[in-house]
């Protein structure tokens, strides 16, 4: 991965988004150093996918600023979507095209195809079996879309994955499994934004948990470097509070 040392892959400051009457962001700063992993809850309707939909440049700002490795999505949305991997909860495939097909087409779109070799070593190390390689999309699970579409983020070099939900409907095992793509991700320095419900799940990978309310981090907690990574009975706690809090 290419990466130029001294720029972020994503760098919020004081973010301010209106929708309707409301302030949905309301000074929201977070950045995401190469390599990290940060998890973003909060209650429903406190603005997490706001925040995935303003890094991709869907929404207008009210101030604020924000950069993708570098670049303002409100000033070239076409290329930080170039650069962002976004993930929705339910990753969309062609289902009459095979894994490969879909990933072949996906980049050939962006004008970045690559080879054969290159496409399996990406499925590869993100775990796709080989069976499913020249399968059609539409037998494929929830992972196996998943593991697809990270494959492609991979291929696209992209520095900066975006995650809606990614463990949602997964069985343990899969969801384990998809914890340690993660980390793999990671340790080739893609950083991850995930959105997510799964205090457990956050708390097995994550490096940092932000706390979303009030359309901003209330509350972030690092990672230790000794076991347990995360106290869990004080993010529990964190996380009821803001339950309580949380608009009807
Ligand atoms: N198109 C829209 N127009 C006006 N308000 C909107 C629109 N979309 C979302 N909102 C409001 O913005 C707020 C934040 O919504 P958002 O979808 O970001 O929350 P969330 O944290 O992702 O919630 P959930 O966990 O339920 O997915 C909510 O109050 C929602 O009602």
């Amino acid at each position: 991965m290419v990466m130029q040392p001294d720029i972020l892959p994503l760098t919020i400051h004081d973010l301010v988004i209106t929708r309707g009457d409301r302030r949905v962001l309301d000074g929201l700063s977070l950045s995401l150093a190469p390599g990290e992993i940060y998890a973003l809850l909060g209650g429903n309707g406190a603005g997490k996918s706001t925040t995935l939909f303003a890094i991709l440049g869907f929404l207008a700002r009210s101030s604020g600023t924000l950069s993708v490795a570098g670049t303002d999505p409100a000033e070239a949305p076409d290329a930080v979507r170039a650069r962002v991997a976004y993930l929705p909860e339910n990753v969309a495939l062609y289902d009459h095209l095979s894994a490969r097909e879909n990933v072949d087409y996906f980049l050939k779109v962006a004008g970045t195809p690559r080879p054969r070799v290159d496409v399996e070593a990406a499925f590869e190390s993100v775990g796709l079996a080989a069976s499913a390689w020249d399968a059609r999309a539409a037998s494929f699970s929830k992972g196996m879309r998943q593991k697809t579409a990270i494959a492609l983020a991979l291929l696209r070099q992209a520095p900066l994955l975006l995650l809606d939900e990614p463990t949602s409907g997964l069985d343990p095992a899969a969801a384990a499994d998809f914890h340690a793509l993660l980390a793999s991700l990671s340790a080739r320095g893609v950083a991850v934004l995930m959105v997510t419900h799964d205090l457990l799940g956050a708390a097995d990978t994550a490096n940092r948990i932000g706390l979303i309310q009030a359309g901003r981090i209330a509350r972030e907690w690092t990672a230790s470097d000794t076991a347990p990574r995360f106290d869990l009975n004080a993010l529990h706690d964190g996380f009821a509070g803001a339950r309580a809090w949380a608009p009807a």
